[in-house]
């Protein structure tokens, strides 16, 4: 049995992050704590992976505690920047376990997004123009979303590998309205009730337009993709900091 614990346990995805680990057969509750518990009740002894969803203010603080902890750790939490993610490498190369500790952060952890997300860094060199558009429930704290930001950056990448230049827009006048700029690609964020989480993204040549889009209906969609990766780190994931739940699927 793998012992699971959930940081951020009584928030939207650690609740069911909680019921996702007590229903799978091969997986088991360790701790369940939420903010103002102290972290370092999680040790190598009670607790084989924790699982963080908590909020993007607080998550690097969480993942060095725990890297501080010698568990290895699974991440939801969005929020990400190149200058946290070196901080967790720093976190490990000095932490307790420096050749075996496991990180794991993904954008998202729901297959649909994950090709979505893929398939957009395949499809953007055929395409002059690109626009991403994210969808959400009101109650997010962050735009745009974690999911966003990577698969724009994904698509700038993929623009920049194939030599090409930047999105066609003669804008002269925006007061905000053409969304904010990700590594050169428009990124629009809408919170309407009634949605959970949802990406479109749009290419377009003259004459011609495709559009990648990807929908969560439920937060159910997202426990596979936790699961999965609580797995792979209880077994054959690399040791040190993966990014991106793409590099356990076989794409
Ligand atoms: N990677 C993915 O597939 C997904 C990522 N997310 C991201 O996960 C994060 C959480 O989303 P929700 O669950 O909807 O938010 P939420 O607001 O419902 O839950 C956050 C929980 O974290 C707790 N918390 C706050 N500070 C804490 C601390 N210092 N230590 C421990 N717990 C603390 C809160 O009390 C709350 O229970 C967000 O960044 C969201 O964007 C959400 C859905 C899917
Ligand atoms: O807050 C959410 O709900 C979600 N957050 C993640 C993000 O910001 O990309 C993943 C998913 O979109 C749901």
């Amino acid at each position: 049995m793998i012992r699971v614990s959930v940081v951020g346990a009584k928030g939207r995805m650690g609740s069911h992050v909680v019921d996702a680990v007590n229903g799978a057969a091969d997986t088991q509750l360790a701790l369940a704590l939420d903010a103002g518990d102290d972290l370092t009740a999680i040790t190598p002894d009670n607790t084989d992976v924790v699982v963080e969803f908590t909020v993007p203010a607080v998550s690097l603080g969480n993942v060095l505690a725990i890297v501080a902890q010698g568990v290895d750790v699974v991440v939801g939490t969005t929020g990400w920047t190149e200058e946290k993610l070196a901080k967790v490498r720093e976190a490990i190369a000095a932490g307790p376990r420096p050749d075996t500790q496991k990180v794991f952060i993904a954008p998202n952890f729901a297959i649909s997004a994950v090709l979505a997300d893929h398939f957009s860094t395949q499809a953007a060199k055929y395409f002059e123009s690109v626009e991403v558009i994210e969808l959400h429930h009101p109650d997010k704290v962050d735009a745009p979303s974690g999911t966003a930001i990577h698969t724009a950056a994904g698509i700038a990448a993929a623009r920049k590998a194939a030599g090409l230049g930047p999105v066609p827009d003669n804008t002269q006048t925006d007061g905000g309205s053409r969304g904010q700029v990700v590594d050169g690609v428009h990124v629009h964020a809408v919170r309407l009730r009634g949605l959970n989480a949802h990406e479109e993204v749009l290419f377009g040549n003259a004459g011609e337009q495709l559009v990648i889009r990807a929908d969560s209906f439920d937060r159910g969609s997202f426990m596979p993709g936790v699961l999965l990766a609580v797995r792979k780190l209880a077994g054959d994931a690399p040791a040190g900091l993966t990014v991106g739940l793409d590099k356990f699927l076989d794409l």
